[in-house]
Order: structure tokens, then sequence, then C-alpha cells
């Protein structure tokens, strides 16, 4: 039996969560990159004795639309999942519930659901510096849970309630696009990392505000700091997001 370690996580937070529940796996862990655009997920083997962690992040309280796009062409083939939403300190929403309609339309069984926090990724004063140590203390005693109720069978398929609606709330874009400023070197790693090729290698300076899913990866990759969004638009949602930010909200495991 191995673990099938899938997550999309365009600037990392999403991954830090998905280690620390997967390190204490003694078994084999294959990782899956869905934020790889050149990624070939119908050669992804998953066999009805595995078991996955899918991971995405929360983008307005839904699963990112690049992210569900790819997760809809693997093959489940039966096995067993553990779904997991990262979010950065406001809400969830429908990410769980979505996530599960996902994973099961594909062929996986979800048998645990988890939420997590990680530092916002557009706007860092929210959730700054999470996964914190408390955070890695839950998240290993929740991995003991599972793995031990895994282990001895007491873990059922679809079990999980979870909070969350159907139909899902509208997906709205964070209509952020970044630009590279005079720093930019041209070195185009922007471009190569971009998980949705929205920035075009032949002219690093902008991106396709079509494609571009606001996700930051540029901004984080991007070696001379040369990638920037709007200030003034960040602050503007900052505020708006302020009060729901206001309290530290835990991690949640539903099995
Ligand atoms: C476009 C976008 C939308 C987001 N929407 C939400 C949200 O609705 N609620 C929330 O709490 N955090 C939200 N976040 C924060 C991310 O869910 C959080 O920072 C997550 O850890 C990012 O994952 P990553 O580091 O793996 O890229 C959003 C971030 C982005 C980039």
């Amino acid at each position: 039996m191995k673990l099938v370690q899938i997550v999309f996580s365009p600037t990392g937070g999403t991954q830090k969560v998905a280690d620390i529940l997967t390190e204490k796996w003694t078994g084999t862990v294959t990782r899956v990159d869905l934020s790889d655009g050149n990624l070939a997920i119908s050669d992804i083997a998953i066999e009805q004795e595995d078991v996955a962690l899918i991971a995405v992040p929360s983008y307005g309280g839904r699963v990112p639309g690049l992210a569900a796009q790819r997760l809809g062409k693997l093959k489940g083939n039966g096995a067993k999942c553990i779904i997991v939403c990262v979010y950065g300190n406001r809400a969830y929403e429908d990410t769980l519930v979505e996530l599960k309609d996902i994973a099961e339309n594909c062929g996986f069984q979800t048998v645990a659901a988890v939420s997590a926090v990680a530092e916002h990724s557009i706007m860092h004063q929210y959730a700054t510096g999470r996964p914190d140590e408390k955070d890695i203390e839950e998240l290993q005693g929740f991995v003991e849970t599972i793995f031990e109720q895994l282990t001895t069978g007491k873990l059922t398929a679809s079990a999980p309630e979870l909070p969350g609606n159907r139909p899902y709330k509208k997906a709205g874009g964070a209509g952020l696009v970044p630009k590279a400023d005079k720093n930019c070197i041209g070195c185009g790693l922007c471009a190569k990392s971009c998980p949705a090729q929205a920035i075009n290698p032949n002219n690093l300076k902008t991106a396709d505000g079509k494609k571009c899913i606001s996700c930051m990866r540029c901004v984080v990759k991007c070696p001379r700091s040369a990638r920037k969004v709007n200030g003034a638009m960040v602050s503007a949602a900052a505020l708006a997001i302020k009060k729901a930010c206001s309290e530290r909200k835990g991690n949640e495991l539903f099995l």
C-alpha cells in the first residue's frame, strides 16, 4: 500500500500542511504536484489498496478552478482518500464539499477530511507564520487518529459529514494580476513556474489576465522580488476581510 500525495500548492502553504500530514507514513510516498502545468495526469497510477491524500488551498471558499480541472482527470480506482483544504484564516466555505465531490467523481472513496490554516498567500498579515508549532501538534494528532483508524478498518467510505453547501458558492477570481517591475532580469522563472501558463516567456512584464488565477506563485518564485500586485487593491481587500480574519481559527478533522 502506498500513499499518493496529490497537492496543488502555488506558494507552498498547502504543501507544508500535506507534508506534516504525510511525514509519519512508514510506507512509500509518491508525490504528485498539481501546480506543474506540464504534468501528465492520466499517467498517474493509483490502485485500490493505495491511500491518496488530496490537498488544495481554498480560493474564495472554493477549490481553485485549475486544481479542480486537473483533479478531475485522475483515476481513483476505488482507493481511499483523505481530503485536505488549506485556507488563510478567513473561511473555507464550500471547499471541502466540492473537493469531496471531485474526488468521488473520479473514483476515490473519501474516508477523512482535514481543514487547516496557512499564511494567507495574498494578505500575509493574516495567519502569518502558520502552520506554526501549535498547528503542527494538532495536525500530527490528526494523523495518528486517521492512520490508527485506517489500519483497524474503522474508517468507512464517504462517512465524513462536512461543512459547506451544494450548490457551491459562486466562484470569483481575485482579479490581482502580478506585474514585473524594473528589477526584472528576464530570467523567465515566473513563466516556467506559472501553473496556469499565463505568462508569455517572450513578454515577462505582465500576465494574461484571462488565464492568471492570482495564485502568487510568480511573486514567490521571482529571485529578484520583481513581481508585485497592486498594493492599493490588496490593502482594500485586506480591509474587507479584517473582521473575518481577526480570530485565530483552528484546524479540524472530520471522520
Ligand atoms: C486567489 C486566492 C483566493 C483565496 N481565498 C481565500 C479564502 O476564500 N479564504 C481564506 O481563508 N483564504 C483564502 N486564500 C488564502 C489561501 O487559501 C492560503 O493562503 C493558502 O495557504 C494558499 O495555499 P498555497 O500556499 O499552497 O498556495 C486565498 C488565496 C488566493 C491566492
